[in-house]
């Protein structure tokens, strides 16, 4: 936990081990104190050295013990005795110091970063010395310093603090920390130091806490995939990809190129027109330049190649689809892929929905054959889920979900089935947010209500950045509007369930969201993105709702809350049953990286745990009643059972499932 050497007689090395960050565990806290105080009572020590074992200083608090009741001595004393020894104490830094990890760094009378310390102890001590005759310890001591307070402190974290609420809205952490530099600038040490206690003991009995570090371990677990086959992410190797193809260069195809290229694996870009070619390399080439600049780094456009012809992939590892969202067109250049690419490469999809397997199916190698589902702007956003058809060989998926690691994204392993995870629980909660405006709400409340509870964007703010007319398309494919729909159908119904045609409706108007300058909101122009509630909106909704005979109600917000986010828990209990997902945790993650849900909620599934699943159900219950056209209202039988089961956390939910089908 902490090793304790003496290294030419006369310098303690103590080096924290316990993998596999060094964590300050409660022993590692009592292995260090022990260390520094025969450090500091042995004559024949002069100074002491402080590292990390395996390249990593300290990740700060142990967040596995955070679980349980805090056990073992508190930190604080520990960092106060280090702080106040007359021998000096060097922090030799490597890899992190990370909370816990970076204030011991900071009591310390001296930090060397970047040093290798087991081959430098001796030089580390030589400067130290030569520093300690310049300098006396006391010089060293960091409680010691004053903090110089500026004249307009409260004006400046007046301006910190509506730019902390905007950017993370209802999150309490950064507004503390707010709190701590006022302490710090203003107190004497001791009272700072005992105020940012305060504010700590606040946020760590929050319920925000348990969210964020159920969120930082629902990351991690995600990467843990495992088959019904019993392969799994530890023992299936994946494939190195040294090249890969790009088919279609949208929007989806630009940003994947830029993924790829960005990490040192050639792309040949394949589009069907010279035009659009030309178009998509330009885009290319000019966002892989700015990436560069921003990150210091030359742009690596010797990598890529841009070609019309398929021909060219005949040798590449590794092809990755983004054409139409059509399976017709897809098939087509799956078959095409079959006869040109070597046998062994790997053919993904990046579609949103479609059915991987079918795409497989007309493959020549449909093991060989894996969703690989980003989300737009694929350079940028860091989710990907990768779809494992029922044929996906475990190297197959091995081989996706390292690429997807290496391109930086937190990847997802799903099972196949219509939307998968991210796209199938969407539905549910958009449906609700449009029922809510055939019963009185406006996009602006429903929005609003979102954003309060922590959402980057409501609902329809969202959709209008994504583009309506996407939606409107597979609803007219499949039958639930245009041409095509049944007459027999009363209206505001398919398929004897509720349907709104708002979003229908709102499409015949040529508004398509930010794009075309209209949707849910106005803008200033095509492309705007200040979007400003349209009269001609709550017109529409007014008619809609007498041409009805829809008597207008008010909406609380917790009603919004409660129809949008239990329909879409609901639909993640679904999901659970039917294996789409292997646990919640993966959900969760899913919907964190790829949908903004709020970190500090910790997810769809973790917020109905933290509800509590019996409220959960019984207002389901109590909703499902009330529309008992709506089937996502209707409690799932895991729901139920779990409820039955007392409810238990989170984490344990994998239990009761185990017995269920598993796709994953
Ligand atoms: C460290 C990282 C940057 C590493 O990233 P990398 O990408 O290389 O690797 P992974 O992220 O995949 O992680 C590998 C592996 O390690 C596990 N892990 C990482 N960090 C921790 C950790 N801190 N604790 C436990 N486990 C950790 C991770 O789960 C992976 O495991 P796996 O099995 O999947 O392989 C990156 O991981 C990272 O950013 N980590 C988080 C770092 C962090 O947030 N640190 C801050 C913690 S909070 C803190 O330190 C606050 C302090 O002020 C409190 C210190 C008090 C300590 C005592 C506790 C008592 C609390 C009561 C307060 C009273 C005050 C008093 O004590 O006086």
């Amino acid at each position: 936990m902490a090793r304790y050497e003496l290294v030419k007689r006369s310098v303690a090395l103590i080096t924290l081990t316990n993998p596999p960050v060094n964590a300050l565990s409660s022993a590692v806290r009592h292995a260090m104190a022990k260390s520094m105080e025969q450090a500091l009572n042995d004559p024949k020590v002069t100074a002491v050295v402080i590292c990390g074992e395996n390249g990593r200083f300290c990740g700060g608090a142990d967040i596995r013990e955070f679980a349980g009741p805090l056990r073992g001595p508190p930190l604080v004393p520990l960092l106060d005795a280090i702080e106040a020894g007359e021998k000096p104490v060097v922090a030799a830094i490597e890899g992190v110091a990370l909370g816990g990890g970076f204030e011991l760094a900071l009591v310390c009378h001296y930090c060397i970063a970047h040093f290798k310390v087991n081959h430098f102890v001796l030089k580390i001590i030589k400067a130290v010395g030569m520093s300690r005759a310049a300098k006396p310890l006391s010089s060293r001591r960091v409680s010691m310093l004053t903090t110089p307070c500026p004249p307009d402190l409260d004006a400046l974290l007046e301006v910190v603090t509506m730019e902390v609420k905007k950017k993370a809205r209802g999150v309490m952490a950064p507004l503390a920390c707010i709190q701590a530099v006022r302490a710090a600038a203003t107190m004497p040490y001791s009272k700072g130091i005992k105020r940012e206690s305060e504010l700590m003991a606040t946020l760590f009995n929050s319920g925000q806490a348990r969210a964020l570090q159920y969120c930082f371990f629902a990351q991690r677990t995600a990467g843990k995939w495992t088959l019904p086959s019993g392969a799994q992410w530890n023992n299936s190797k994946p494939r190195e990809i040294r090249s890969a193809a790009i088919i279609g260069l949208g929007t989806m195809g630009r940003g994947i190129v830029v993924s790829l290229a960005r990490v040192g694996i050639s792309v040949i870009a394949v589009e069907s027109e010279k035009k659009l070619l030309e178009t998509g390399k330009q885009m290319v080439i000019g966002m892989l330049e700015r990436d560069a600049k921003r990150r210091g780094v030359s742009a690596s456009l010797n990598l890529l190649k841009f070609t019309l012809s398929l021909q060219d992939l005949k040798d590449v590892d590794l092809v990755i689809e983004a054409v139409f969202e059509d399976m017709a067109l897809k098939k087509r250049v799956f078959q095409e892929l079959s006869k040109v690419c070597r046998p062994a490469t790997l053919l993904c999809t990046n579609t949103s929905g479609l059915d991987v397997d079918a795409l497989a199916g007309v493959t020549d190698r449909p093991h060989l054959v894996v969703g690989m589902h980003f989300f737009s702007p694929a350079h940028v956003m860091k989710l990907l889920e990768v779809v494992c058809g029922p044929r996906s060989s475990s190297e197959t998926i091995a081989t996706a979900m390292s690429l997807g690691k290496r391109m930086g994204k937190v990847s997802v392993a799903v099972g196949n089935c219509p939307g998968f995870v991210g796209n199938r629980m969407l539905k549910p909660y958009m449906d609700q947010a449009t029922f809510l405006l055939e019963e009185g709400a406006t996009p602006e409340q429903i929005d609003k209500a979102l954003e309060d509870f922590g959402f980057a964007m409501g609902v329809f703010r969202m959709s209008d950045l994504a583009g309506l007319d996407v939606g409107w398309r597979i609803r007219k494919e499949s039958g639930l509007t245009g041409p095509d729909v049944d007459p027999k159908n009363p209206p505001r119904r398919r398929h004897g369930r509720r349907y709104c045609p708002i979003p229908d409706m709102v499409c015949e108007q040529g508004r398509f969201g930010q794009k075309t300058g209209r949707g849910w909101y106005m803008y200033d122009k095509p492309g705007g993105t200040n979007a400003k509630p349209d009269p001609l909106i709550q017109n529409l909704l007014e008619m809609y709702r007498s041409r009805y005979a829809i008597q207008p109600r008010n909406i609380s917000d917790q009603e919004i809350i409660e129809r949008c986010l239990f329909a879409l828990a609901n639909e993640g209990f679904r999901i659970l049953e039917d294996g789409i997902a292997a646990r919640p945790e993966d959900i969760d993650v899913i919907y964190l990286f790829g949908y903004g849900f709020p970190r500090h909620r910790g997810g769809p599934m973790f917020y109905a745990s933290m509800v509590g699943l019996e409220r959960v159900l019984e207002r389901l219950e109590h909703y499902h009643q009330a529309h008992p056209d709506v089937p996502h209202l209707e409690p799932s039988p895991l729901l139920k059972k779990l409820v039955a089961c007392g409810s238990p956390s989170v984490q344990t939910w994998r239990e009761h499932i185990k017995t269920m089908h598993s796709h994953l």
